[in-house]
Parts: structure tokens; C-alpha cells; sequence
């Protein structure tokens, strides 16, 4: 065998009790895909952080081309020519694309600029240099890490979940943009829950199982199934099935909403109609950077409607569009945002502190203080309800794997027992298993008649889920498909601009 590109040996690190990582050997082949998958706080993000640079590990030796390497930083691990996409994006909000690339990698911004349209064009990773971050929708910003990442031609590229927040189209793109940089000498780390993505793509892989490797596989030679039982240690569940639909009650309705929020780089809607029904689940689908962001703001009651437009968002009834988040969830309203270290969850504050944040009216607050035996008690069932691995209700929110804090979230806004729950990308960045028990649970509650609407980029988990699926294409949405009687393709075709004939679209 060629010697390898990079070589972990025994490789160790603790986060106080927690032994994130331990005695971890890899062996990083050059021009390979080097698959490394593992439940939620399995490792994965914490040896890819030790690779490059971001943490050092306690125990253990690197060597890197046939030589030792210990990085103090990230921008030495780029010096040396290993480049890293984090699953929770590092851009500044307030800087524009091109001044957040030109953070890291020198040149003249005009040079920039063009090289920045060059790789959209070439990568499919279109975005518009002179956007604000702030104004970019989750999937956008992801274009940005990843085209600043290239920019600085890495031998070894990490990515931490690139395809997470992709559309179908791009991911096959970004594959081939893969599969060019391995041909071209570049050798790839890439973690992802998505097996079958795995599969397509990596010639080898390690699977971690509680910060330990359980083993090397070529994943190539496995089917998904057998991965997932490597990796969660048991067989999948089944998915739940959905009972007949009861046709009750409307829980949230808009009616021919439009809408032109203040900001220039924001995506205006128009022509907005939909309804979600008590015991119903109605899917949202689309490429991200659509709308999904303004609609979901103006949903959830972070951006409320002018006062002349009346009669536009009825919830349970009454019309909410000038009310605010607050009163909307005294309705029975519920939440849990795409962005959950930004607005699902405050990082520094422990589990406790965040279950409050929406949680409080559910007795946990006596007299305006907090009752910390009830928020205790609260939040331990949540933990233990949803499968969320941590130490405890203490642990900071931000020292939780992305998809452990991604359960966390959606398990505390279930337990509000809303009348109708809204949830965007409902399983990013968690893992087969725990995503599936997810679902499994949105479906039970859609069963006892709860009104649940989903955004989601994961056509798959929309059709796992949905009762009827819309979608959501330059602001303007699709009518609703009934999803028994529809072929992804459709949809696939409603979320590029290519309308296809309306024959299944319900009136
Ligand atoms: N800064 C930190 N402080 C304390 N504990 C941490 C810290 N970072 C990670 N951990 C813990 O280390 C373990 C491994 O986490 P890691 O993020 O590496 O998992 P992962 O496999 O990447 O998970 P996911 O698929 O959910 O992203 C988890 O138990 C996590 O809570």
C-alpha cells in the first residue's frame, strides 16, 4: 500500500469526564474519500477538529506526509495544506462573501470576486460575492465555507456534513466536484449521516461508536443497513406508519399572503397559500435561499406583517399576522428554528436555561423565579425522552454534539404539546437512528392530531413524513401534492421553476 497521507495513531482527548476520543487509529490514503460516520457525539466532529488544528489531542501522534505534525491552529493546518467545512458555519454576519473569504485567503477583492463566480460556476456553489452573510439562507452560507475552503487548494479537505443543507441537484454536483479534486491529487474526510451518500461517494470509511473505532470498512462492499447496525450497534426501527387522515380542524391557514421584507438581499414572497390541518403534516419543500427563511420568520412571529395587511395568517382560528412570536405561542404555537446555535438554543447557557426559553409556561417559573426543581425535572425528561447524550441538565447547550442539541430542541418544543408544531429541517445533522426516532414521533403526533408543518430540503424525510407536500420555488409557493399520489421527481421539477402539469395538485 502507498504510504498514507495522513496517519492517526492512539489518538485520545477528554473534555473534563468526557472521553470524546480514544486510542483512535486512521489511516488517511491519498486520493481517496475517506468516510468517517458514527452516531450523534460518536467523535466525529472532535477528531476532525484535532486534524485540523482546532484542539490538540491529550494522547497520541500525527504524522502527516511521512512526517510528524502538531498544530497549534487551524490556520497552520491550512499552511500545510488541510482545509476544513464545519457543520456550524464560521462566517462574520455582518461582512459580505468576499470580505469573509479574503479573512483567510489573500488577494486583491476583485480578484476574489471573480474566482468566488468562477467556482459557483464550475462547483455549482452559486452566490453572489457582495451579499451580506447575515442575508444568506443556511444553505448559501454553506457555499461560502465551502468555496473558501478550495480557495486555498487543500492536499486533505474535511467536510463536516457537507450535504446537509444541499438540494439533490447540488449534491450530485458537489460529488462530482469531489470526485475531480481526489482525481486531482486531493484526498477527502467526510462525514456524514447520509449512508447512502457514503456509499455513492467513499472508498473507505471508519465507523466510531462512543469516541472509540469499531472498525474499517469499504463501504462500497455494505449495504446501508448493514453501516447503520455498525454504527448504532442494533437494526434501524421501522417507520411509523401514518393512520387515514381525519380531516380536522384548520390550525393554520395563509391565505394569498405577500410580503417584501426591508432587507434588499432577502427573498420576497408572493402568492402564499396554504393550510395544516389537526392531525395533518404538510411539507415545505425547496432548494434553500427560496424564501424558506422569510417564510418561516413570519410564521414564527420573528417578522410580524404590516398592520394593513389583515386577514393574511390564521392560527387556531385567529389572525396573528401583526402579533408577535410571544402571543402566537400562548395560542398553542411551536417552534424549533434551521438555525439552532443562532436561535433554537443559547450555546453558553446550560440545558436547564434553554428549556426555559420556551418552556417556562409550563410552571416552570414560580412567582417571576425560576422553580430550578421543575426546570431540572423538565429538561431530564426531555434528555431522556429524546435520546439527547450529555452529561446532564448542567452541561452548557453548546457543548453538544450538533445533532444531540438538534434533539435537545425539537424534544422541548414537542413537549409543549402544541396545537400546531412548525419545525425547519427537523433531523439536520442528526444521525440515522436518532432521526428516525424523530420521525417516528412527529407521525405518532400527527396521529393524536396535532398540526405539524415541516420545512425541509430532504425529500426523502418529506415523503416519510408528509401528508402533502408544497413547494416553495423564488418565493412563491407550489400548490399542495398529495404525496401518495407523487413521484419525487415532481417535486424535483416544482423546485427548479420546471412546473409540471397540476393534474395531482389538490384545489
Ligand atoms: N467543547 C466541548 N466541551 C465538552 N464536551 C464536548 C465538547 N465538544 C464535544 N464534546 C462532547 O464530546 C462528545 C463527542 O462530540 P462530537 O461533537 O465529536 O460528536 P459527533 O460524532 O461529531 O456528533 P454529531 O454527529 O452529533 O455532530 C460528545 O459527548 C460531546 O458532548
Amino acid at each position: 500500500m502507498t504510504a498514507p497521507l495522513l496517519s492517526l495513531r492512539a489518538i485520545s482527548k477528554s473534555y473534563g469526564q468526557i472521553h470524546a476520543n480514544q486510542g483512535i487509529d486512521l489511516d488517511v490514503a491519498p486520493q481517496s474519500i475517506h468516510a468517517v460516520l458514527g452516531e450523534n457525539g460518536a467523535g466525529k466532529s472532535t477528531l476532525m477538529k484535532l486534524i485540523y488544528g482546532v484542539e490538540q489531542p491529550d494522547d497520541g501522534t500525527v504524522v502527516w506526509e511521512g512526517e510528524p505534525l502538531s498544530l497549534a491552529s487551524p490556520a497552520e493546518a491550512r499552511r500545510k495544506g488541510i482545509g476544513m467545512v464545519f457543520q456550524h458555519f464560521l462566517l462574520f454576519d455582518t461582512l459580505t462573501v468576499v470580505e469573509n473569504i479574503q479573512l483567510v485567503v489573500p488577494g486583491r477583492k476583485a480578484d476574489l470576486m471573480e474566482r468566488i463566480r468562477t467556482f459557483g460556476r464550475d462547483f455549482g456553489l452559486e452566490v453572489d460575492p457582495l451579499a451580506h452573510v447575515h442575508a444568506l439562507s443556511v444553505g448559501e452560507r454553506q457555499r461560502v465555507e465551502i468555496i473558501r475552503c478550495l480557495m486555498i487548494k487543500p492536499r486533505l479537505l474535511i467536510l463536516d456534513e457537507p450535504t446537509s443543507v444541499l438540494p439533490p441537484q447540488s449534491v450530485d454536483k458537489l460529488f462530482d466536484t469531489l470526485r475531480r479534486l481526489r482525481d486531482g491529487g486531493v484526498s477527502i474526510l467526510f462525514i456524514s449521516h447520509k449512508l447512502e451518500e457514503i456509499r455513492a461517494i467513499c472508498d473507505r470509511a471508519t465507523i466510531l461508536r462512543g469516541g472509540r473505532v469499531t472498525g474499517h470498512v469499504d463501504p462500497r462492499e455494505h449495504n446501508a443497513h448493514d453501516l447503520a447496525r455498525m454504527m448504532i450497534g442494533r437494526d434501524m426501527p421501522e417507520p411509523m406508519p401514518a393512520l387515514p387522515q381525519s380531516g380536522g380542524e384548520k390550525r393554520l391557514e395563509i391565505i394569498g399572503l405577500a410580503y417584501r421584507p426591508d432587507d434588499p438581499f432577502a427573498v420576497p414572497l408572493s402568492n402564499i397559500s396554504l393550510t395544516v390541518r389537526a392531525g395533518e403534516i404538510l411539507g415545505i419543500a425547496g432548494i434553500s435561499g427560496n424564501g424558506q427563511s422569510e417564510l418561516a420568520a413570519l410564521i414564527s412571529g420573528e417578522a410580524v406583517l404590516p398592520r394593513e395587511q389583515r386577514d393574511r395568517i390564521y392560527m387556531m382560528g385567529k389572525d396573528v399576522g401583526t402579533l408577535d412570536a410571544a402571543a402566537r405561542r400562548q395560542l398553542g404555537f411551536a417552534f424549533v428554528p434551521e438555525d439552532r446555535l443562532g436561535r433554537g438554543a443559547v450555546p453558553e447557557m446550560s440545558l436547564v436555561l434553554n428549556s426555559l426559553l420556551t418552556a417556562h409556561p409550563l410552571g416552570l417559573l414560580r412567582h417571576g423565579l425560576v422553580d430550578k426543581a421543575k426546570a431540572k425535572a423538565f429538561t431530564n425528561e426531555c434528555i431522556r425522552q429524546y435520546d439527547v447524550r450529555t452529561p446532564g441538565p448542567d452541561a452548557e447547550a453548546g457543548a453538544l454534539s450538533g445533532g444531540n442539541l438538534q434533539k435537545f430542541i425539537v424534544g422541548r418544543e414537542i413537549m409543549l404539546s402544541p396545537k400546531l408544531l412548525f419545525v425547519a429541517q427537523p433531523t439536520w445533522g442528526v444521525d440515522v437512528g436518532a432521526a428516525s426516532a424523530v420521525r417516528r414521533r412527529l407521525v405518532t403526533l400527527r396521529n393524536e392530531g396535532m398540526a405539524i408543518l415541516v420545512i425541509s430540503e430532504e425529500l426523502e424525510e418529506l415523503f416519510e413524513l408528509c401528508d402533502s407536500i408544497q413547494v416553495l420555488h423564488h418565493g412563491t409557493l407550489s400548490p399542495p401534492l398529495v404525496t401518495r399520489d407523487t413521484r419525487p421527481e415532481e417535486i424535483g421539477r416544482y423546485m427548479i421553476g420546471a412546473h409540471p402539469s397540476r393534474g395531482k395538485a389538490l384545489a
